[in-house]
């Protein structure tokens, strides 16, 4: 039996039109949520995100604006830009758009953004307290992953989790959340050996890597859940997953499709992080 195809794109569809109520019943309290999206540079894929970002915003009736700087801006006019942007009492969510420039070191500017503006959740601050089981920002991806998992009854408590890849903004906050959430959680990378045997413990397998179609079949347990979080451009303007679709659909589950999967779903969060962040500073303001 293939595998059932998890529509990210649908259920993002559904949790926007969730948000828009929510931000019309803010918007009846006087309080419309705002978010700032900072992007340095013109790399045509952030361009692209961002805009992406402005448009869902805008569907929802959150405030947006794109804070566009060009590629040679030192860090300090960066920084200081963020530091406006913190003081702010119409701006609730602040995004700098990643990757940054080489000159410019991205600790600096992350730990620069309020920490309950930090609608991206990468502040040391929402980091800790997302490893200590805390109130905090839950970063975009991870957090779009388990609402997906969730959305489609899957159960996570007790189940063998498999993370391919350690990043700060994708593979360490899904372990994290993971375990939170009661999963046995083994992380992987590249200087992992075994892999395809390790990843085949898994019931439920995240792969974010960056390298196309590199997860196949000999890396998936029969009727696993695999989220594929991979955006990989070819050369022929193709875009694909980091695991091999075709290969996979035959042994998964359950499985995510590139694109219409994680994509849609982090930037849902986006715009529920933004909300959460709105209600939250207009209540510690009373
Ligand atoms: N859909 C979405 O919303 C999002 C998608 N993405 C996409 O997800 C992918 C990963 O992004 P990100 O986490 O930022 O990437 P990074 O490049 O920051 O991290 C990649 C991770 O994968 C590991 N890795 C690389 N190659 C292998 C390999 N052959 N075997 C095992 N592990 C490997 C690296 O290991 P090591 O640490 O040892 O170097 C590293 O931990 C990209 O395609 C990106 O575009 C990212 C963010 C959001
Ligand atoms: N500060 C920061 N926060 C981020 O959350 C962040 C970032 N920087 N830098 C880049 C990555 C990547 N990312 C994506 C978001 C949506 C899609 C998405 O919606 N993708 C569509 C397709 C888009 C297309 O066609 O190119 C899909 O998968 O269906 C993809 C990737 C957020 N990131
Ligand atoms: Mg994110």
């Amino acid at each position: 039996m293939p595998a059932t195809i998890l529509d990210g794109k649908a259920m993002a569809k559904a949790i926007r039109q969730d948000v828009a109520r929510d931000v019309a019943r803010l918007r009846e309290r006087g309080l419309v949520p705002g978010l700032a999206v900072v992007l340095v540079g013109d790399d045509p894929a952030s361009h692209t995100y961002v805009r992406a970002k402005a448009k869902a915003c805008r569907e929802v009736g959150i405030h947006s604006e794109v804070h566009h700087l060009p590629v040679d801006t030192p860090e300090a006019v960066l920084l200081e830009t963020v530091r406006r942007l913190n003081e702010r009492r119409d701006i609730h969510g602040i995004l700098v758009q990643l990757p940054l420039p080489a000159h410019i070191r991205p600790k600096a500017v992350i730990d620069a953004v309020r920490p309950d503006k930090d609608v991206d959740g990468f502040h040391p601050l929402n980091v800790g307290n997302l490893a200590i089981g805390d109130r905090c920002l839950v970063p975009c991806t991870p957090r779009g992953i388990l609402e997906m998992v969730k959305r489609a009854g899957l159960e996570v408590a007790g189940k063998r989790a498999v993370v391919i890849g350690r990043s700060n903004i994708v593979g360490k906050p899904m372990a994290q959340l993971l375990l939170r959430e009661d999963a046995t959680v083994t992380v992987c990378h590249s200087k992992t050996p075994n892999l395809p045997a390790v990843a085949r413990e898994a019931d439920l397998l995240v792969v974010a890597i960056g390298r196309p179609a590199y997860v196949d079949d000999r890396f998936v347990k029969p009727g696993a859940v695999v989220i594929d979080v991979g955006i990989n451009r070819l050369a022929d303007g193709r875009l694909v997953g980091d695991v091999d679709f075709a290969k996979v659909q035959h042994v998964a589950g359950y499985l995510t499709p590139v694109p219409g999967g994680v994509g849609p779903m982090t930037i849902a969060m986006l715009l529920k992080n933004t909300v959460e962040a709105a209600d939250a500073q207009a209540k510690a303001a009373w």
